[in-house]
């Protein structure tokens, strides 16, 4: 989208700790293409990449609430690579970051306290306990903070952070679980949540375009926009987290089973502990990281919805891929793996 939709971008740097063959298709434009395998816990990685940088858009990170990886993992990537990546900023004169954090700064809190329509300046207790929570809103803090801190050069750094809700659409890991669980339980998904309880979801192509407009804004309205925090939203509708990967999986062939949950509440989290307790005696033998923990399980049973134009109002976002787009987008993207499961 950057190559696209950037005009005064030069050369556009990619640093990753997996570089993918796609990665080619983007060097037979104009703009100097440059793919960087590195990891962001290496500080002398991030430096190397980010010397010369006029922005650096910072999306690294691991999204992992299934116990595939471990707490210290989790941390050391999502709050140390933050930390290295604003100090490669900082030592190499790089003024702008733009930094994405998640819906999960804010919540669903440890309560089960809901979120609902709430805006960034929206009253919540933000209290976390699983890793990936913690990590991000620690690095998020980091990177807020960081707003007026001197560079080389001696200008300050702006910084600006981008809280996704529940990001959906093409190369979406986990939507792509739920379909192969789907063809595994012929054909079906079974309901576990009311669908009265709603999770904002925001297409990945409209936040990718609001990341491509800070990073292009940021210097301008600096005084505006550093060290805020932007929703990222569109005009997804609102729903539970199951209906909604519905709208791509069922025109796949896939059917939700039940209009209300069919097993009680006390056996789902009887069965997510299990998970825990499965997940914990096979870890020798194999990595069991079913979607139902207690975790997911209590994520999914509290609505977090948004609600705002704060990102309108700073820097005059409007998503550019409609609901039918994004919808219509998502789906080719299913019925793609679809052919490639056949
Ligand atoms: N998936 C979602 O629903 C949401 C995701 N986010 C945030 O969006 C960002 C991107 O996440 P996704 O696209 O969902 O996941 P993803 O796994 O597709 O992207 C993460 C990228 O970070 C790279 N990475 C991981 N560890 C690294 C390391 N040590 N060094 C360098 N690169 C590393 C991965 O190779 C991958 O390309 C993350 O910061 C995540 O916290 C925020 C809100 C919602
Ligand atoms: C098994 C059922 C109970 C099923 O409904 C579980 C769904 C569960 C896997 C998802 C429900 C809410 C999701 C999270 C939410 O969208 C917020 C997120 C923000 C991020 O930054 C990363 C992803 C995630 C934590 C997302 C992960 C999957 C859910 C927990």
């Amino acid at each position: 989208m950057l190559l696209q939709q950037e005009p005064q971008l030069r050369e556009l740097r990619i640093f990753d700790l997996h570089l993918g063959p796609w990665l080619e298709e983007l060097k037979t434009g104009p703009v100097q293409v440059t793919a960087i395998q590195g990891d962001v816990t290496q500080a002398h990685e991030v430096a190397a990449a980010v010397a010369g940088a006029h922005v650096v858009i910072h999306t690294a990170g691991l999204v992992d609430v299934f116990g595939k990886t471990s707490p210290e993992t989790i941390h050391e990537v999502n709050v140390q690579g933050t930390r290295n990546v604003i100090e490669a900023c900082v030592q190499t004169g790089t003024r702008f970051l733009v930094y994405t954090s998640s819906m999960e700064v804010v919540g669903p809190n440890i309560k089960g306290q809901p979120f609902y329509r709430g805006n960034e300046n929206t009253p919540y207790e933000a209290v976390h306990r699983h890793p990936y929570p913690c990590s991000k809103a620690l690095a998020e803090q980091l990177v807020l903070e960081a707003n007026g801190r001197k560079v080389l050069g001696g200008l300050p750094l702006v910084t600006c952070a981008l809280r996704p809700t529940g990001i959906y659409g093409e190369g979406h890991q986990i939507m792509r679980d739920f379909y192969h669980q789907g063809l595994r339980l012929g054909g079906r998904l079974f309901r576990a949540i009311p669908a009265s309880v709603e999770h904002g979801r925001v297409y990945v192509g409209n936040v990718a375009w609001m990341h491509v407009l800070v990073a292009r804004e940021l210097e301008h309205r600096a005084a505006l926009m550093g060290g805020q925090v932007y929703f990222c939203y569109d005009n997804s509708p609102y729903k539970s987290y199951e209906d909604f990967n519905m709208e791509f999986l069922g025109p796949c062939g896939l059917r939700l089973v039940g209009t209300r949950p069919l097993l009680p509440y006390w056996l789902l989290v009887f069965l997510a502990a299990l998970n825990v307790l499965l997940q914990w005696l096979l870890r020798p033998l194999l990595l069991y990281a079913p979607l139902l923990n207690p975790y997911t399980l209590a994520m999914a049973n509290t609505t977090f919805t948004v609600s705002t134009d704060k990102a309108r109002r700073h820097f005059g976002y409007e998503p550019p891929f409609s609901w039918e787009e994004s919808r219509t987008r998502t789906i080719r993207w299913v019925q793609a793996m679809e052919g490639s499961a056949q």
